[in-house]
């Protein structure tokens, strides 16, 4: 791609700051040389705008399902770059098969989802910034081994569960003892699939290395849920089909369970049923602070500049206004919470927008689109 004259750009127009770090001085180019950026909504990203562009950089958001069905007639796409952790929305074998560069932007939003989490559970539970209890954490990479750290800043014991890293002080019981020994439980785990018997899915999962004795769909439904106490609370701002979602309606409509979701399996279609069931639920924004959607820009643009053969110049921290919200100090002043973060204003946002028994999928998506995005604590 260094020899290419003019870049085209297809970006979704979710992700922060495209026009500060993809133009022609941010990318190298000289005088005589553009970038046509093109920012659309993610989810009308599809085979028919790239035929009519021809672009050579894709840039997602988690909303684009990236693989065969989008580039099968692709003659011009070299680099995708998804602005996020998760990466179940990308093809990754087909994209290496096709010699289409990827990169996605790990660890991006760790403090930010941490944060969320951590939220959830002091303003539902607030004797906890007094009293420890067990936190259980399910996938202990960026996210959970982060959410770690802020819980053993308060005192609280970490039960952790990870099937995929060495045992260690954290990563320190099983997963039944998380979900039978916690008082809350959070997810952390990347959305995966069971083994395929069809040598190609078989390769694909290999390439990208996801170990499908441990997938993770459905990996909390009626049989887990039973192992849970009634009165642990259950969080997930990993992915919705983590959960199977009408086994969590039956297990709060039994146990009247305190449940936080930030994402739903059939997300962004949600059902009444379920969010009037739910002690917090927000709009997939876990991950939504300044800091953490600027981080996901700047990884993939400093990933294309390395396709591009080109040193990166733009930097997230030119673009950042002062932090004044500091851990230590909500840390002391615990009633200051609501001022770092009103979690609950970002439920009631949600619930809101039900119409007819659900929030549909354009109003799901509006909240995210023009979300005043949080900042993220200085830890
Ligand atoms: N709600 C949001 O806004 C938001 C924001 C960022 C990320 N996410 C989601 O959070 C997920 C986790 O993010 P991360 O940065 O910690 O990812 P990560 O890749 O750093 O860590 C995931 C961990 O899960 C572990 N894991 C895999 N299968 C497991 C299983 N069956 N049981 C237990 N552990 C398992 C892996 O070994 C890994 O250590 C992402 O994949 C993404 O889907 C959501
Ligand atoms: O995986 C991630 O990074 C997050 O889920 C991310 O915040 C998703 O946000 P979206 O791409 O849908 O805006």
């Amino acid at each position: 791609m260094d020899t290419i004259k003019n870049i085209t750009i297809v970006a979704d127009s979710n992700i922060a700051s495209l026009d500060e770090f993809f133009n022609p001085s941010m990318l190298g180019q000289t005088s005589t040389q553009s970038v046509n950026i093109v920012s659309v909504a993610g989810r009308d990203i599809n085979a028919q705008l790239l035929a009519d562009l021809q672009p050579d950089v894709l840039l997602i958001r988690s909303v684009t399902p990236v693989g065969e069905a989008l580039l099968a007639n692709n003659q011009s796409v070299q680099f995708v770059g998804s602005a996020t952790i998760g990466t179940d929305h990308v093809d990754q074998n087909y994209l290496a098969t096709h010699n289409i560069t990827f990169a996605n932007a790990a660890g991006c939003s760790k403090h930010s989802v941490a944060q969320y989490v951590l939220t959830a559970i002091l303003a539902l539970r607030p004797q906890c910034w007094q009293q420890s209890m067990t936190l259980g954490i399910i996938g202990l990479g960026n996210i959970g081994s982060t959410l770690a750290k802020y819980a053993s800043e308060l005192g609280w014991q970490v039960l952790g569960y990870d099937p995929l890293l060495p045992a260690s002080n954290m990563n320190n019981a099983s997963f039944e003892q998380v979900l039978s020994q916690s008082d809350v439980v959070s997810l952390h785990v990347p959305l995966t699939d069971k083994k395929s018997t069809d040598k190609k899915a078989k390769s694909a999962k290999e390439a990208e290395n996801i170990n499908d004795d441990y997938a993770t769909r459905h990996l909390i439904n009626a049989e887990t849920l039973a192992m849970m106490p009634a009165q642990t609370m259950l969080i997930n701002s990993a992915r919705g089909p983590v959960i199977h979602a009408s086994d969590l309606e039956a297990d709060i409509e039994r146990t009247k369970r305190q449940v936080v979701l930030d994402v739903f399996e059939h997300e962004p279609q949600i059902d009444e049923g379920l969010l009037s069931k739910l002690a917090i639920a927000t709009p997939h924004i876990a991950g939504y602070t300044l800091e953490g959607k600027l981080r996901g820009t700047q990884i993939i643009y400093d990933a294309l500049c390395e396709k591009l053969t080109v040193t990166p110049t733009q930097s997230m921290h030119a673009l950042l206004p002062l932090n004044m919200f500091l851990w230590s100090e909500l840390k002391a002043h615990p009633d200051r919470l609501i001022k770092f973060y009103d979690i609950m204003q970002d439920d009631a946002a949600l619930r809101n927008k039900t119409i007819d028994g659900q929030v549909n999928g354009t109003d799901f998506d509006g909240l995210r689109r023009d979300y005043h995005l949080r900042r993220e604590w200085q830890f």
